[in-house]
């Protein structure tokens, strides 16, 4: 389904006809001609339908290279802020963006982003808001959105529910790190019935036989979790990561993108070297945004963070 553009968004306008197919990223980042052939007048300003995980991966591999999937918190600072920040992210080239919902219990994640989902809460930041936004903002996006909550939401609202309401507001991917694997078969069922490519997580301490179910069942690509521990930017990546995307690859031809402590340029560049497909940044971007002194100061610092993350991966 082509949507008609209703307002051209600041960072990308994409013209689409079919003898015709100019597409220029107008972006905060820089304007960039990517590819261009003879422009038929009065073209139909038309946005194409974003692809979705998988199809995102395999794009990416037959160009050899390595997807960029930054994280951030719906709602952190606020939501028009979010909006305007996945419209940053999206124009300075990130392939997926997972954006996070606030949770009052996020076990898994360290200070940066216990911090985000607070300060959104006390907003009063809810998951309709966020889908309705996103309703808005994402047929204005090239890559796609993977939202990013905790099982106990979804099962507050009711797992059929939750799925047509992310389905219908134009997210691609979810990802769930709490979902028990033997628990994730009803999930896995309603996202495939939606459309929705659910992503699983196996971890340095996974057992060999288990991430191997994990990975069979994953869809979209499979998170890596780095290191034990909770998120935030570390120091440096665990080289321990190296055996464990062998291990992954060695049961899998799906995409395995790596999460958790990634926060520089020379980070992304280990960890592409080592052969992931993908890595994902979330407390170093969170940190930016939620913590500047101003919204515009915040997307400012996002869209550095961005681009020299970007620019260090194939
Ligand atoms: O923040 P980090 O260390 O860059 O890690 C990515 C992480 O933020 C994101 O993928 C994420 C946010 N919350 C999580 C909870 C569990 C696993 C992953 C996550």
């Amino acid at each position: 389904m082509a949507f008609t553009l209703k307002s051209t968004p600041t960072s990308f306008v994409h013209l689409k006809k079919p003898e015709t197919n100019l597409f220029l990223r107008f972006a905060s980042c820089k304007s960039t001609v990517v590819s261009t052939r003879r422009f038929a007048p009065m073209a139909a300003l038309t946005i194409a339908p974003t692809l979705g995980l998988s199809d995102t991966f395999s794009n990416l591999r037959k160009q050899g290279k390595v997807a960029f999937i930054p994280y951030i918190t719906a709602g952190d600072p606020d939501l028009s802020t979010t909006a305007e920040a996945l419209k940053v992210l999206d124009s300075c080239g990130s392939d997926i963006i997972e954006l996070g919902v606030p949770y009052s219990d996020p076990l898994a994640d360290g200070p940066v982003i216990q911090a985000a989902a607070t300060r959104s809460l006390a907003r009063g930041t809810n998951f309709d808001a966020i889908t309705s936004m996103l309703k808005e903002v994402a047929p204005q996006l090239t890559c796609p959105i993977a939202l990013f909550t905790y099982y106990n939401p979804i099962l507050k609202r009711g797992i059929e529910k939750f799925m047509f309401t992310v389905k219908d507001s134009g997210v691609k991917g979810l990802v769930v790190p709490d979902v028990p694997l033997e628990e994730s078969e009803l999930l896995r069922k309603e996202a495939f019935k939606n459309n929705i490519e659910l992503v699983l997580l196996t971890t340095p301490t996974t057992p060999v036989e288990r991430m191997k179910a994990i990975v069979e069942a994953s869809e979209g690509f499979v998170y890596l979790v780095s290191s034990v521990g909770v998120t935030g930017a570390r120091a440096s990546v665990s080289d321990r990561v190296q055996t464990l995307l062998q291990d992954i690859k060695e049961a899998t031809t799906k995409p395995v993108a790596v999460g958790f402590g990634i926060s520089k340029p020379e980070h992304v560049k280990q960890v592409a070297r080592w052969g992931a497909d993908g890595v994902i940044v979330g407390s170093a971007m969170v940190k930016l945004l939620g913590e500047a002194n101003s919204p515009e100061e915040g997307l400012k610092e996002l869209e550095n963070l961005a681009k020299s993350l970007k620019s260090a991966l194939p």
